[in-house]
């Protein structure tokens, strides 16, 4: 199962979430106050280890922007975030983690986006901001779901609730964003809590 931590914006906290065994690291070209510039990133991704993927989570934006700050940066994974269309999955020329609402509505969706790598179940989108809010959903109403792409949850998880959250919901990966953070910065004992509280889960359920 793999770990993602979302919202790095600097080279110190992506140090942290790798040595503490991070498998994903998210940087956030959308408005929010987690944005990070294409020439930030790129210096940050050039570092990361070969085994460390870099996750562009975009909103809404047009193929060619992604496309042409994915080859800016050197992303490895499209994370789309807003309400992308199937077509604009299929365009990506990178593995695709689409996200939709932790919803009756977002999980019917789901079977459109088989172009995606991933579906990412998060909390429905607050009118000014589509996602790291830190909002967690109803996990159990994923339990009784297969999907043909492989799912991560994310929405509102944190050091303390996610060993009870990959229980319930058996998923592939979790993301954290607001989760691992204090007074809206990355807090690095949150990072390494909320990794070391995943892995046992994972050890345990083996
Ligand atoms: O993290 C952000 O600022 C962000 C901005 C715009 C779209 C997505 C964003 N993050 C993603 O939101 C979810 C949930 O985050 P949280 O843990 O509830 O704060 C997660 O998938 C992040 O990758």
């Amino acid at each position: 199962m793999l770990i993602k931590i979302c919202g790095i914006t600097s080279s110190e906290i992506a140090e942290t979430a790798v040595q503490a065994g991070a498998d994903f690291l998210g940087f956030v070209f959308a408005k929010s106050k987690r944005e990070i510039s294409a020439d930030q990133a790129r210096k940050i991704i050039a570092a990361l280890p070969e085994h460390v993927k870099s996750v562009g989570v975009f909103v809404n934006k047009d193929v060619q922007e992604i496309e042409k700050i994915a080859r800016i940066t050197g992303l490895d994974l499209i994370q789309l975030h807003g309400e992308e269309s199937a077509e604009t999955v299929s365009s990506l020329t990178l593995p695709v983690i689409k996200s939709l609402p932790g919803t009756e509505e977002g999980i019917k969706k789901a079977a459109q986006y088989d172009a995606a790598s991933y579906l990412l179940m998060d909390s429905p989108p607050l009118p000014h901001a589509h996602g790291g809010n830190g909002i967690s959903f109803n996990w159990s109403m994923l339990k009784d779901y297969t999907f043909s792409n492989q799912l991560i949850l994310a929405g509102g998880l944190t050091p303390e609730n996610v060993a009870e959250a990959i229980q319930l919901v058996n998923p592939s990966g979790v993301d954290v964003s607001s989760g691992v953070e204090t007074d809206g910065k990355k807090d690095p004992d949150k990072i390494k809590a909320f990794i070391q509280a995943a892995k046992r889960t994972i050890e345990r359920n083996r």
